[in-house]
């Protein structure tokens, strides 16, 4: 197995509003066994695919310019198929969620893990991308594009069909995406957080001379 980058402890911080001011963006990726989760990190981080992965839950980092920015994204690869903890649900600032297009267990997980994120985080709070992986194995096919697709648009969640076996560009699409996401997430929570504060203080003013 190939370790791609040293594990950052200081990236297990939960999301916050620090994450923000020290750009950086943490993804955890999510889906039952076996869908490609490791492959479709990995390929990420070092543009490879190897084809098997040992037993490695960690949490990998990488600088990436993105709109001309440093971004530095934490992805943390969650390995007990379907189980996630209550902190890696608050720790990420975003969610891919995986599963294998020739395998519709593995869908119907993404159903129940949906489930299990808008009981713990709020959709405004935290974007998803759904990734159906394996797209190079047609033959073996068992979820159709649609289906896929038609869950994400219900779910309000993006959606990708990707082989992490065959290409990296899908891939870094994704990733990209995700971040897009979650930038965009943060900027609509700020202006949104300026409005309260703005109508705050104006029910101050105006409540003040009500009571004069
Ligand atoms: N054909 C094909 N095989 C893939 C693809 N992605 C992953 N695999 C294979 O699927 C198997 C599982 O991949 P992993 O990346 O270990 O899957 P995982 O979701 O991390 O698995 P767990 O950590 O055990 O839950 C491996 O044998 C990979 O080589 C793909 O896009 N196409």
């Amino acid at each position: 197995a190939v370790v791609p980058t040293k594990p950052d402890k200081h990236t297990h911080r939960p999301a916050m509003e620090g994450n923000q001011q020290r750009g950086e963006v943490n993804i955890l990726l999510m889906g039952a066994h076996n869908v490609g989760k490791t492959a479709l990190t990995v390929r990420f981080l070092t543009r490879r695919f190897i084809g098997e992965y040992g037993d490695m839950e960690s949490v990998y980092s990488r600088m990436e310019r993105i709109h001309g920015q440093e971004i530095c994204i934490n992805i943390w690869d969650s390995q007990k198929g379907c189980w996630v903890s209550e902190k890696q649900l608050q720790w990420a600032d975003g969610m891919i969620l995986v599963y294998d297009i020739c395998d519709r267990g593995s869908f119907e997980a993404v159903r129940q893990q949906l489930q299990l994120i808008r009981r713990s985080r709020k959709p405004a709070s935290c974007p998803v991308v759904i990734v159906a992986n394996k797209r190079d194995l047609q033959h073996r096919r068992r979820v159709s594009g649609e289906e896929g697709r038609l869950l994400a648009l219900t779910q309000c969640c993006c959606f990708f069909e990707v082989s992490a076996a065959e290409t990296y560009h899908g891939v870094l699409l994704v990733f990209h995406r995700m971040v897009d996401l979650v930038r965009e997430t943060r900027a609509l929570r700020k202006s949104s957080a300026g409005v309260r504060g703005i109508v705050r203080s104006m029910s101050a003013v105006f409540g003040k001379k009500r009571a004069e």
